[in-house]
């Protein structure tokens, strides 16, 4: 049976999918994941307070209490949990939320945990509920009720599990029930990188894949990457292409520049969807508010994807703020698309 999970060790850690990265882009991902805890940058907090966690773990020779991540798409999520596995020179067990469509699926999982494995539920808001209240069961017990036979005749049997870490990961952590929630030891909250540490990883990548580049070029890509390394990363990978084929093979500003404007990145790193959300926002219903639903329906997009990956950073850079009665256009959203600010506007 396919449960949808996987036993990775060692460099096998990297195949991991995640949400929003196309599955070409996997590879490319995988060589730049940094491995360890000291190699991954921005974040201090998470990183500080992350480290605390394990070495304490490690000093007491016991298992790190149970992880959550969250935050937006890209900002690290799966490769901490890798380097969690990493740290605790454990190995890494992989699954998500979609693959758990019945407690019995998660029941598996669990009774083949090793002691001390660490098991990562990416998109960990999306599992089924009948499976959430097994977890919260194994997280606090570490017991697993393994159902025998169906129907009348069907019998609980108790399972004791070896001591484990739960890595769970989530870009929506206001849907995940209060009682998951709180059985994670230490939850650490991802937030958008600065433009100095998108830097910082630009100039590690660019070492790493030999390409040659010049501090103001990825300078230039840094301040686009909307704080998210994955885009950094991306764009780094597209401005090298244009360089190649229409520049002089270096990433200068100039070549960052042109490439930009080619794939539509903006000055603030805005690409195609975000631009549409503020578009139909200001063209079409003057601002607002409008609902979510509405919204995404206009830009043909999935509320998701717009909740999760547009959302976030619009609101960051002030652009949209979210309403009870949905979302508005702020004063700097008309203004960056080039329109003029309606009178009396009172967003
Ligand atoms: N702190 C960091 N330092 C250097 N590179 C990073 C860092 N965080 C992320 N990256 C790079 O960005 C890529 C995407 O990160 P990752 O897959 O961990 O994001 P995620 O939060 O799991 O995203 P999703 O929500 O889409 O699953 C990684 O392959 C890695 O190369
Ligand atoms: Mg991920």
């Amino acid at each position: 049976m396919d449960f949808g999970d996987q036993r990775l060790t060692g460099a096998e850690h990297d195949r991991l999918v995640s949400g929003t990265a196309e599955a070409a882009e996997r590879d490319a991902e995988a060589a730049l994941r940094p491995k360890g805890l000291h190699d991954f940058i921005g974040q201090p907090q998470v990183r500080e307070q992350l480290s605390l966690v394990l070495d304490a773990a490690k000093a007491r020779s016991r298992t790190p209490d149970h992880v959550l991540l969250s935050g937006p798409p890209g900002l690290g999520k799966t490769t901490l949990a890798m380097i969690i596995a990493h740290e605790m020179q454990a190995s890494l067990r992989v699954t998500s939320g979609p693959a758990v469509q019945h407690a019995g699926d998660l029941a598996a999982i669990l009774s083949s945990l090793e002691e001390g494995e660490v098991l990562f539920i990416d998109e960990i808001h999306r599992m089924a509920r009948a499976a959430e209240e097994m977890l919260y069961v194994a997280m606090e017990d570490f017991r697993v009720d393994v159902i025998v036979g169906k129907g009348p005749g069907a019998t609980a049997i108790p399972l004791d599990l070896p001591p484990f870490t739960l890595v769970g990961a989530t870009t929506r952590s206001g849907l995940l029930p209060a009682p998951l929630r709180d059985r994670f030891g230490f939850t650490g909250h991802l937030d958008f990188y600065s433009s100095a540490d998108l830097l910082t990883v630009l100039t590690r990548s660019a070492r790493m894949l030999g390409i040659d580049a010049e501090n103001r070029g990825l300078q230039e890509i840094s301040t686009r990457s909307r704080g998210t390394p994955r885009i950094a990363n991306r764009l780094l990978r597209r401005v090298r292409d244009w360089a190649q084929v229409r520049g002089t093979g270096i990433i200068d500003e100039a070549a960052a520049l042109s490439a930009l404007t080619v794939y539509e990145v903006d000055a603030l790193g805005l690409d195609r969807l975000d631009r549409s959300v503020l578009d139909v926002l200001c063209r079409r219903f003057g601002g607002g508010p409008v609902g979510l639903g509405t919204l995404s329906v206009s830009v043909g997009e999935e509320a998701d994807t717009v909740e999760t990956v547009s959302e976030p950073y619009l609101v960051r850079e002030g652009l949209i703020s979210r309403t009870p009665r949905g979302r508005v256009a702020t004063s700097a959203a008309w203004k960056h698309l080039g329109l003029h600010v309606p009178a009396n506007y009172e967003f």
